[in-house]
């Protein structure tokens, strides 16, 4: 008997997968998925849900590698290429301000639209009708504009309109001048010759400081940050429960760099013998006390401190950095790393919250396209890099031997990873 084509292999996971999907709504009386204005903008099963989920990515994936070979590799590039004319269109809504032109049970005609946007006509029909190939708008009828899920999400959330503004009107030249960069500084390590410096002009100054000198664009940054932190996989949950921090007892533990302290309040909630000290650059620390509940405030402190100098919070026992070695090259996660060194006692533990790349085919195309696309943001923007388990060992022991790297660890469901180390003065001696 012929072996079954790889093309049947995939209709049976997607029909086997979907039906399970399917039955799962059915039964709990959730609604059925759509692009419907009113539909739930996201998947209705929680992410602890183990079956489902596992059944929702079988059919992603297997239905994009379908979708591929249907397509087939000369169109598939071909098309590939021209991708991003989706930032184009999307950056046009985003800028015109569509969405809102748009009533969220209603429709507008493209004149109406015109009107209130300012857009001429005839560009917003060619830009709001590239945007619909994407599922962003429909036109129920000749001339008229209505509402999907996802316009009406630029309606609605205004952190995502953040994260579509910061990437469709800052991220989007970055990435069109990074081959220039690369080519102008080969190898370079320094955040302000990466691609974002050089399509802004303003090499020399890294995109942090640069977009901190602009209140709207500083804030725009923030809300697209919460919009993707606070996305599938990335909740502070994860962290909380995916470390045996009760093990810990009475420890003290450092969030370097973090912000208004969110990780420790979670933290704290649930591990009262807990102290902990929150350190960030002066002006976000001075907001950072207002962000805690009363209850919490005699445990949580706020600290100003550079981390790129000496640790000023001698013998804490753990110092943690979330969201903050992948924003380094190596040069400067070294020199983080080395400036705890004079305040560490034996046994501190360094915990790094992040991502960890893959080993090449040893996750699904979904998680690897996620985290490589993390990765080369970090290039664009900082020349800096996400790292897999090796370039983490790597880069403590470059930082220094004493450091005694114990791995990375995650848990079902979660994007991040938990990467830790411990100071380990003698163990490097013998
Ligand atoms: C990507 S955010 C991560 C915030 C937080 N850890 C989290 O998980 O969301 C980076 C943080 O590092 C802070 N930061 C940047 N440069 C710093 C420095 N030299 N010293 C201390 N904090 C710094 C920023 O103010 C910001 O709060």
């Amino acid at each position: 008997m012929a072996s079954r084509s790889r093309l049947i292999e995939l209709t049976d996971i997607i029909a086997t997968e979907t039906n399970k999907i399917d039955q799962f709504l059915a039964e709990h009386g959730l609604p059925t998925l759509s692009f419907d204005p009113n539909a739930p903008a996201d998947f209705p099963v929680h992410s602890g849900n183990a079956d489902i989920q596992q059944a929702r990515r079988a059919v992603v994936i297997a239905t994009k590698e379908l979708h591929d070979l249907m397509v087939g590799p000369r169109e598939t590039i071909r098309w590939m290429a021209w991708s991003y004319n989706d930032n184009l269109s999307l950056h046009a809504v985003y800028h015109f301000n569509v969405a809102k032109a748009v009533p969220v049970d209603g429709e507008a005609s493209y004149t109406e639209i015109s009107k209130a946007t300012g857009l001429d006509e005839v560009n917003l029909k060619r830009l709001v009708r590239h945007a619909m190939t994407n599922r962003i708008f429909k036109e129920p009828k000749d001339g008229y504009v209505a509402h999907t899920a996802a316009s009406r999400l630029l309606v609605d959330d205004p952190q995502m309109i953040d994260w579509v503004g910061l990437c469709s009107a800052d991220f989007f030249p970055a990435a069109a001048h990074t081959v220039d960069a690369m080519v102008k500084y080969p190898g370079s390590q320094e955040p302000g010759e990466a691609g974002f410096t050089v399509a802004w002009r303003h090499e020399g100054t890294p995109m942090f400081l640069e977009i901190g000198k602009n209140p709207a664009r500083a804030k725009r940054f923030g809300g697209a940050m919460s919009s993707l932190t606070g996305g599938e996989g990335y909740e502070v949950d994860y962290l909380v429960n995916g470390y045996p921090w009760e093990e810990l007892g009475d420890a003290t533990f450092v969030d370097i760099g973090g912000s208004h302290g969110f990780v420790c309040v979670a933290l704290a909630k649930r591990f009262p013998r807990m102290k902990f000290v929150v350190q960030d650059l002066p002006k976000t620390v001075a907001d950072g006390p207002s962000k805690i509940p009363p209850e919490l405030s005699d445990r949580i402190e706020f600290q100003a401190h550079d981390f790129y100098t000496d640790q000023p919070v001698k013998d804490a026992d753990v110092y943690f950095f979330r969201w903050i070695i992948h924003n380094q090259s190596d040069k400067y996660g070294v020199k983080i790393l080395r400036a705890l060194i004079p305040a560490l006692k034996p046994g501190a533990k360094i915990i790094i919250n992040d991502n960890c790349l893959p080993k090449p085919n040893t996750v699904d195309i979904w998680d690897e396209k996620i985290t490589r696309t993390m990765d080369i943001t970090m290039l664009k923007l900082l020349n800096a890099r996400e790292r897999d388990e090796d370039d983490y060992a790597e880069l403590f022991r470059q930082a220094d031997p004493r450091f005694k790297f114990l791995g990375a660890g995650t848990s079902k469901g979660c994007r991040m990873h938990i990467m830790e180390a411990v100071w380990n003065p003698e163990g490097a001696a013998t």
